[in-house]
């Protein structure tokens, strides 16, 4: 509310507050015997004795002084009814109640509309999708996680221990991946004394049970190679802010870009190219809004939230890149629902018939969703692309492009980013493989083959893409609001503080 008043208001709203405190501290005083301090309850059915009910009945009323005095003031400043000034207030706000959403009609290139997207995936695909990604089957992906960049040295920028992908106990393991006595005592400790940031790096044969071994054209990494390739639980090193920044993570970016898009966005670029260029900025998009979604606030105390401005500086300001984000998703579910008939057959075989027997309903629960296949049937047309002169060998210029990116994964100087670049890339190299080719040949689903570890970034990187683009929907128009504000809630709430601080001081 403050942020839609004036200086007066705050003045309203701040001697509100401090009259409200006063009466706080005094009672904290009187109370300092007892040695409590009183939180007051906004539900009416806990049990209070009188002088706490007394104490609770003044602090509202100072709370609902405050609001008037805001209320008030708004209309003065806005020199509207209060009315329209407060209900003004809400509606930037609050996202519902806003008219036309920004990003509306046809993604493009695609064939569903923006809040097609939006609704499907808040009723289908986002709540079966952190499901799936929870089952033994899909929260464990096979990597080699060192760095061996083909292209330049590893400089080490990683700043913060949550950079660190880190190992723990075998026990936390499904019995059919484990090959014994692979992990040594030594690795055992945890990098992070966190448990939640634990890996267990053993691998086995078993775990490919039913999966064939099938190097993927598009990605860089031989995929039937198990030298050197560690288990990871994606689950307990969730993708977030690391500190990964400044030139080393500048220098992958401008390399993904140049490698492979020179001269975006001018209109000399081919179709395909430009597919590729947003399939990189869609995946760039989401790494921002997962970092933005779950970032160290305060690094003494360990403070992790949201950081709503640095997702407006790195994406919302730029609408292409939210676009890109759309497109990136609707082109991933494209490929996921153009293999259904695999996935649905597949082998989802962990050791835990009642878990797999899960993993198998979910997996048919989001190919088949009868409101899936009704809104958006087929999420994007990959049948109009290569049909020109020249489209086998663009098409293997673009295969060869995508694997230059997938190298550059080696490169990235953060292991945990490293890991979720690595998914992400090999997510989309599957979706890839699955929509264009194998080996260059015009791709049929019947003779399509994925390995295990394709699938699981696959659907792990869908699963991303919706967090994403749920995070968009429903955070994006208060974080354009809080930066595109006439007077942002952030000046506003550093005014008010001011204030107090110097009325704490001068008191
Ligand atoms: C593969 C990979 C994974 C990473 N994972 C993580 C992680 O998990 N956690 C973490 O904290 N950091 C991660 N990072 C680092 C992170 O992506 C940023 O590089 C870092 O936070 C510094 O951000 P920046 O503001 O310099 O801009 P960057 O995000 O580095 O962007 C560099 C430049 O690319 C352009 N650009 C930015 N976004 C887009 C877009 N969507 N489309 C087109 N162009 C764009 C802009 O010109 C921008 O200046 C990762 C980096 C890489 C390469």
């Amino acid at each position: 509310i403050t942020s839609g008043a004036s200086e007066i208001g705050e003045d309203i709203v701040f001697l509100s507050l401090i009259h409200g405190a006063k009466i706080c501290i005094a009672d904290v005083q009187e109370n300092i015997e007892k040695q409590t301090v009183l939180i007051c309850p906004i539900s009416r059915r806990v049990k209070m004795k009188g002088g706490e009910k007394r104490y609770c009945r003044i602090q509202w009323l100072w709370v609902l002084v405050a609001l008037v005095a805001a209320f008030v003031a708004m209309a003065v400043s806005s020199k509207t009814s209060p009315r329209i000034a407060l209900f003004g207030a809400i509606e930037r706000a609050c996202p519902c109640a806003q008219g036309t959403p920004k990003f509306s009609g046809i993604v493009e290139d695609c064939c569903c509309d923006y809040e097609t997207v939006d609704r499907l995936n808040e009723e289908v695909l986002y709540p079966s999708l952190q499901e799936l990604v929870k089952t033994p089957f899909f929260r464990y992906f096979k990597v080699k996680l060192w760095c061996d960049c083909p292209f330049w040295p590893d400089d080490g920028m990683c700043r913060l221990r949550d950079c660190s992908v880190c190992e723990c106990p075998e026990s936390e393991f499904p019995e059919t991946f484990k090959k014994p006595h692979r992990l040594s005592m030594n690795d055992l400790v945890c990098q992070e004394g966190k448990p939640q940031a634990a890996v267990d790096r053993t691998l086995d044969s078993k775990a490919f049970k039913g999966w064939p071994e099938i190097d993927n054209p598009w990605t860089n990494d031989d995929e039937t190679n198990n030298d050197e390739l560690t288990y990871v639980n994606l689950q307990l090193n969730p993708e977030r802010y690391t500190g990964y920044t400044g030139t080393s993570a500048r220098r992958i970016w401008d390399a993904v870009y140049s490698e492979n898009c020179p001269k975006y966005p001018s209109q000399e670029l081919c179709q395909e190219e430009k597919i590729l260029y947003k399939l990189i900025s869609g995946l760039h998009s989401s790494i921002s809004i997962h970092i933005a979604a779950d970032y160290l606030l305060d690094e003494a105390t360990n403070l992790w939230g949201q950081n709503l401005t640095l997702m407006y500086d790195r994406v919302l300001k730029y609408p292409d890149r939210v676009r890109n984000l759309y497109f990136t998703f609707l082109f991933v579910l494209r490929a996921v629902t153009k293999a259904a008939d695999y996935l649905e057959q597949a082998e989802y075989d962990t050791g835990k018939p009642h878990e797999d027997l899960k993993t198998q309903s979910l997996i048919k629960h989001l190919l088949y969703n009868p409101k899936l296949q009704a809104a958006c049937p087929v999420p994007f047309d990959e049948a109009k692309l290569w049909k020109g002169q020249g489209g086998p060998e663009l098409k293997q210029k673009i295969q060869q492009q995508f694997r230059n990116i997938s190298a550059l994964m080696d490169c990235v100087g953060c292991e945990k980013c490293r890991l979720w670049g690595k998914l992400q890339v090999l997510g989309l190299g599957t979706a890839l493989k699955i929509l264009f080719s194998v080996d260059g040949q015009e791709n049929s689903v019947q003779t399509l083959q994925l390995q295990r570890n394709e699938v699981i970034a696959l659907l792990n990187l869908l699963n991303r893409v919706s967090e994403s683009v749920k995070f968009v929907h429903e955070m994006g128009p208060t974080a354009e609001r809080i930066m595109e504000g006439h007077l942002s809630a952030h000046t506003t709430l550093i005014i008010v503080w001011k204030k107090i601080w110097s009325y704490v001081l001068k008191n």
